[in-house]
């Protein structure tokens, strides 16, 4: 069954309320204008300024990622768009709605176009799997009948049709994940926000509820904003990117533009997680700092372009005639650029080190000596 005529056969009990505000120029499903989100001092504690001049717009439709540092801000970001907090300055319009002016019944029925999904799923361990998927069509008033089929859509959706009758405690954390992804669809949200949803997850389960929530985008529209302290999560399923460091917007983009080119120390280091920039133990531990007699001096290379490692390595040891060792190399292709590193042993003491340092970094390489291995 399409996803889209599943999850369109029901129409809630009360309709979402429309948008307030005309669309603007740019199709922003969530708009942060100006806004700074302050914590007051409370008793010993001192005033937090967790968010600083957020600005920034999320396109309808679009899968956007917020990375950042524990403490960086996400958390306050999320609980902004979802209204659980209010900006201490500025606004944040959400599907056309400044959600920051909203309470009581207003705010909750608003709330109801936003879904959310944890890292550590929030099921009540009292329901069984389509019990807890059914809770916020019960909050929303919705008839036990029209509960029953949209539960049975919801669990088909996610791929645990045959676990409705099961307990949270029965179920795997990938599965675990797939409830709560059903409960935050329930109401047929607009956005659906993941607070690091994936990070009790192992690598293999991580994928699959990425893939889930890719589908989920396609074939329903769901703009996706993915809250993570993971850049592989980001690559994976993001297509923008928002950096945050110390309440601040420390560089946003395209997702492959910003692997290829990171611009901030931040971002950097995030992303030497996934392009493994780290030197391979056994190459690490035989390290010298000073050249050695018939060695090899050791050259890291950072791959990034559409088309910068292809042919490298080979080039460099034909045009300056020199027998490069490749010591270790990972690359992987993100939004059709290539990007990751080299480590090469060149041989032929410093003139010839230097000579290929020069070489890699004429073809826009950036290079670093690691050091010298016999
Ligand atoms: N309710 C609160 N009261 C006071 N300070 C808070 C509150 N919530 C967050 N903070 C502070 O605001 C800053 C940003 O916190 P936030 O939780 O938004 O960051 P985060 O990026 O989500 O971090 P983490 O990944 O560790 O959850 C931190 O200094 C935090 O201690």
């Amino acid at each position: 069954m399409n996803v889209h005529q599943s999850l369109t056969a029901v129409r809630p009990v009360e309709p979402l309320l429309p948008a307030a505000h005309p669309p603007s120029a740019v199709d922003a499903m969530v708009r942060f204008e100006q806004v700074s989100k302050a914590y007051p001092a409370y008793r010993d504690k001192p005033s937090v300024q967790a968010l600083q001049g957020i600005d920034f717009a999320i396109p309808r439709g679009s899968i956007t990622g917020v990375i950042g540092r524990s403490g960086a801000g996400k958390s306050s970001l999320v609980r902004l768009i979802n209204g659980l907090e209010k900006p201490s300055s500025g606004r944040v319009i959400v599907d056309g709605r400044d959600i920051s002016g909203l309470a009581g019944r207003e705010l909750r029925l608003a709330q109801r176009s936003i879904g959310m999904i944890f890292q550590h799923f929030n099921l009540l361990s009292s329901r069984t799997a389509a019990d807890n998927i059914a809770l916020p069509l019960e909050i929303a008033g919705w008839s036990r009948a029209d509960i029953a089929v949209r539960v049975a859509e919801l669990l088909e959706l996610v791929g645990i049709a045959d676990k409705y009758d099961r307990y949270p405690s029965e179920l795997s954390g990938g599965q675990k994940q797939r409830i709560g992804i059903a409960r935050a669809l329930a109401t047929r949200p607009n956005v659906l926000l993941s607070d690091e949803a994936t990070s009790a997850l192992d690598p293999q389960t991580t994928r699959s509820i990425l893939d889930l929530l890719a589908n989920i985008n396609r074939e329903l529209g769901v703009t996706i904003i993915l809250i993570t302290h993971e850049m592989s999560v980001v690559r994976q399923l993001a297509k923008e990117v928002v950096v945050i460091d110390g309440g601040y917007i420390v560089e946003r983009g395209h997702v492959a533009d910003i692997f290829t080119h990171p611009g901030h120390p931040v971002t950097q280091a995030f992303l030497s997680e996934v392009v493994g920039d780290s030197v391979p133990v056994s190459l690490a531990s035989r390290l010298q700092p000073q050249p050695v007699v018939g060695g090899q001096a050791v050259v890291r290379v950072q791959v990034r372009g559409a088309d910068a490692g292809d042919t490298i390595v080979a080039r460099l040891a034909r045009e300056l005639s020199i027998d490069v060792a490749l010591l270790s190399a990972r690359i992987d292709e993100i939004g059709g650029q290539h990007v990751g590193s080299l480590t090469l042993g060149i041989p032929g003491g410093e003139p010839a080190a230097d000579k290929a340092a020069s070489y890699l970094s004429q073809h826009n390489l950036p290079v670093e000596r690691l050091g010298y291995v016999a």
